[in-house]
């Protein structure tokens, strides 16, 4: 596995995108190390489509440069670039076998017949579909055809693989088992992969650094750890993460307590931060709140309405102010719509943001 993530693999510089005088995506750099699983996520219209298919060559830069292994593509057809790409639809020739759909862009590229077939068979053994290479595309699942859809692109040996929403068409089990597939392929090529989805938790699971995206801006790219743990705005605390995380609406008090619907809550910040009385939005995750039975909590709150999942229950409260809050309680003690709960928090597990969304360090 070729993981050296001191290698460039792919570098974007203040990339633009206008269509007319709409501009889509407004100036980003990134660089991506060679091997690594990149996800760009994001809200729909965010940009991310178009951010890869502007790596894929599918689109114009309308400004900035793209780099790939060194050598500037910007202006280079897709197929100069080393890149491969699996979309969505799966686009597959619906009149060839799946062998000759495996085999067809060899064929354009003039490779030698003996080539073509032993990428074709290597390609075939590693995604399990060598026993459907006669079959059309219209007698294969949905889940085959993107199995499909994958070895063309394994066949070429690209540098980078690009995937746009590639599960999107799949059902929930399939969504699943595929993503554990694409991680796998990842883990035994150990190619750049550039994956593009609406899904966190395909994002979560598969990504090395995860990109989020809102209006064609980065609002930060990181670990999945660093994204869940130390998201940098409130944007980004609530995307990644379901339930959501509660943001709050509370006031920086004295001595750096923030105060929320009466209450008085240690932030592990310096006071000297704020001036005390301006506006902060507290971020609590509903899995850190703890319902304290036989001891007061730092919040009160009451049970609107509870739902029960099996090993978890969420409870969606209300706390005295009437601000709502998301609770996961994982016990055998349910909890009933009406009750009053206190609830229990680490301090180290707030996290604050100023008025303008912006995190509090
Ligand atoms: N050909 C086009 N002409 C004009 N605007 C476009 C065109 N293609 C995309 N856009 C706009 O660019 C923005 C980004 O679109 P893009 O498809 O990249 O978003 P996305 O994040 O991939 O969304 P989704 O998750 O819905 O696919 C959107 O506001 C979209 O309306």
């Amino acid at each position: 596995m070729t993981n050296d993530m001191g290698n460039k693999s792919v570098v974007l510089q203040d990339v633009r995108k206008s269509y007319g005088s709409l501009q889509v995506v407004h100036g980003i750099d990134l660089t991506i190390a060679e091997g690594e699983f990149v996800v760009f996520v994001g809200p729909s219209g965010c940009g991310k489509s178009t951010l890869l298919r502007m790596i894929a060559g599918l689109e114009d830069v309308t400004d900035g440069e793209i780099e790939i292994k060194g050598r500037l593509v910007t202006d280079l057809d897709p197929s100069e670039r080393g890149i491969a790409m699996v979309f969505q639809s799966y686009a597959l020739y619906p009149h060839m076998s799946v062998r000759d759909n495996l085999a067809f862009g060899l064929k354009m590229a003039r490779n030698n017949a003996a080539d073509i077939e032993t990428r074709v068979k290597a390609a075939s053994a590693i995604l399990k579909i060598d026993h459907l290479l006669e079959r059309r595309p219209g007698q294969l699942s949905g889940g085959q055809r993107q199995r499909v859809a994958i070895g063309r692109a394994i066949v070429r040996k690209p540098d980078v693989f690009l995937f746009d929403e590639p599960l999107s068409n799949l059902d929930a089990e399939l969504r699943v088992s595929m993503r554990i597939e694409i991680a796998r392929l990842h883990r035994e090529l150990g190619n750049t992969m550039i994956y593009v989805t609406h899904d966190q938790t395909e994002a979560m699971t598969l990504a090395d650094k995860i990109v989020v995206l809102r209006d064609g801006r980065v609002e930060q790219a990181g670990t999945p750890r660093e994204i869940y743990e130390d998201p940098a705005n409130t944007f980004v605390a609530g995307f990644i993460g379901s339930p959501r995380m509660n943001l709050l609406n509370a006031g920086w008090g004295e001595k750096g307590l923030v105060e929320l619907a009466g209450a008085r809550i240690a932030s592990g910040l310096s006071p000297a931060d704020r001036p005390a009385g301006a506006a902060v939005t507290l971020g609590l995750r509903p899995e850190h709140l703890k319902v304290a039975s036989d001891q007061p909590g730092s919040l009160t709150a009451t049970v609107d309405f509870s739902e029960y999942l099996g090993g978890t229950q969420y409870l969606y409260c209300q706390l005295a102010d009437g601000q709502s809050l998301t609770v996961e309680h994982r016990s055998p003690i349910s909890i009933a719509a009406g009750e009053e709960v206190s609830l229990l928090f680490d301090p180290s597990d707030c996290r604050l943001f100023d008025e303008g969304g912006k995190r509090l360090r």
